[in-house]
């Protein structure tokens, strides 16, 4: 009641009273829906009835929500004295592994950081926590662009088998034989029963355009909704690091009060960035998909897509950024003429049509050479940073916590392409000569075929008009 939840969300209803009863649960419900305290909940009810650390773990794939679910374990845990730690990348490891020593209530981790931790210290034990809770859980199982199953299997064996899981997520369903491996006892399975895999309230939109338009459409949108809402906040998506960078750079020279997120920034910008998108002092976030998940940022009216997903699964996550805990919402999505499968399959899964989003093409056209402008100097401006040189730093650092030499690997990825190289160049070949050998073959058969035309041409006709019929007759047939 003190924080304003007076009826539980039909995920609520549904799994705490299992969740309540020491059954492992897993729930499937749309974004925004109360999923986090479907879980939170239930275990501070049990943490009450026995408290000791470390009681419960909670993994979340990315270190903003790891903040954002710590948050709400703190919100509802206040009576009770919660005692909590988070445990993400890009942060003091030393002082984390103080805090897990302290033996916190709850502890919420990214896997990667956790599994770090339990590899290099023993000052901490997870072999007592009652519970074990997935949030996000299809994304930590499937091996995406961060792979977590080799962390998840650290993180699994240090756990108690008598744990009790719980597993939730807006798309569950395709990775419920690897849930099921985890979540052994008794488990429940929720699903809500609607059809359609987005939230009612959210307006979802396409805008087909082409491919070098894209930028100015975008410009245009945001332009539409700062001129025609007063109270307005915007989350665009992206699919690269570098394009969100550049599409902030953008935004900024058109006088946007933006801010990006994405994977490459330095995890004190990351916070700061989604700090100021909270508060309404920026009223853009361009975000990658580092921030499709689990956001929960009320004030969210708009999502433009700047690339159409190329998964269905990541447009649900996206879109439902906006249109939460039944507010309204729309969602945007630029599609060019290359992607217009992509747009079937997302309608396929969501059990419902994308309407088309109609935007005046003459102020776009009107913008258009100005916006290219900016992109080509922003990227010359990029280019002048140490953007690029920044992003093989990672990719190298990376390499070498998964225990590769990153030097190796790189010979080893030049001798791949080249392999990869010759292997095309032989494929060329053998199709060239394939064809040549077919080119032969039927150059054979007509001239043999016009050798025998006139052959039977060219042979004395029987007398009379019998021979005569036949012989076309035959002709004709052939
Ligand atoms: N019973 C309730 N009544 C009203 N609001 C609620 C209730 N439970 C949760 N909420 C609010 O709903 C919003 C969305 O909740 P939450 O972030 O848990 O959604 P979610 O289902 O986890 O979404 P996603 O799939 O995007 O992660 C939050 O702001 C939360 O405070």
């Amino acid at each position: 009641e003190q924080v304003g939840l007076r009826k539980p969300t039909p995920v609520q209803e549904a799994c705490i009273p299992p969740a309540l009863q020491g059954r492992d649960c897993m729930g499937c419900a749309k974004t925004g829906s109360g999923k986090t305290a479907a879980f939170v909940l239930p275990i501070l009810q049990k943490l009450s009835e026995d408290p000791y650390g470390i009681f419960c773990l909670v993994l979340t794939p990315t270190r903003e929500l790891a903040y954002q679910i710590a948050e709400q374990f703190r919100v509802l845990g206040k009576p009770l004295g919660l005692k909590d730690c988070i445990i993400v990348g890009g942060m003091d490891m030393v002082s984390q592994a103080l805090e897990l020593s302290r033996k916190p209530h709850v502890v919420i981790a990214t896997p990667g950081r956790l599994a770090d931790h339990l590899r290099s210290s023993n000052t901490f034990s997870l072999q007592k926590i009652k519970f074990l809770v997935l949030d996000e859980a299809d994304r930590l199982l499937e091996q995406g662009c961060t792979d977590f199953t080799q962390d998840l299997e650290v993180i699994l064996a240090a756990v108690p088998a008598g744990r009790q899981t719980m597993l939730f997520s807006a798309t569950l369903t395709d990775t419920l034989n690897e849930l099921k491996r985890i979540a052994m006892n008794q488990p429940f399975f929720w699903e809500s029963t609607s059809e359609v895999r987005t939230v009612e309230q959210l307006d979802q939109r396409y805008l087909l355009v082409p491919e070098k338009v894209k930028d100015a459409y975008l410009i245009h949108l945001v332009q539409t909704f700062q001129d025609e809402h007063e109270d307005w906040s915007i989350i665009i998506f992206t699919n690269t690091c570098k394009n969100c960078q550049i599409l902030n750079m953008m935004l900024q020279k058109f006088n946007f009060p933006s801010v990006a997120l994405h994977s490459m920034m330095k995890q004190k910008q990351r916070f700061a960035a989604l700090a100021k998108f909270k508060s309404s002092i920026f009223k853009i976030l361009i975000a990658t998909d580092v921030a499709a998940r689990g956001l929960d940022i009320p004030t969210v009216q708009v999502v433009i897509n700047h690339n159409t997903p190329g998964l269905p699964k990541i447009y649900i996550h996206r879109v439902g950024r906006t249109a939460r805990a039944g507010r309204h919402g729309i969602a945007i999505t630029l599609v060019t003429q290359y992607d217009i499968h992509l747009v079937h399959a997302i309608e396929e899964q969501i059990k419902m049509k994308l309407q088309e989003f109609s935007a005046e093409e003459q102020a776009v056209l009107s913008i258009l050479t100005q916006v290219n402008v900016v992109r080509r100097e922003c990227e010359i401006k990029l280019e002048g940073t140490d953007f690029d040189e920044k992003k093989e730093i990672n990719k190298r650092k990376q390499m070498i916590l998964e225990g590769k030499d990153p030097d190796l690997e790189e010979q080893r990825k030049a001798e791949l392409a080249k392999i990869r190289k010759k292997n095309a160049q032989f494929r060329t070949q053998v199709r060239q000569t394939l064809e040549d050998r077919r080119q032969l073959l039927l150059r054979r058969k007509l001239q043999k075929r016009a050798r025998r035309r006139h052959h039977q041409q060219e042979k004395p006709k029987v007398a009379g008009e019998k021979g005569q019929d036949l012989t076309s007759s035959q002709a004709g047939r052939r």
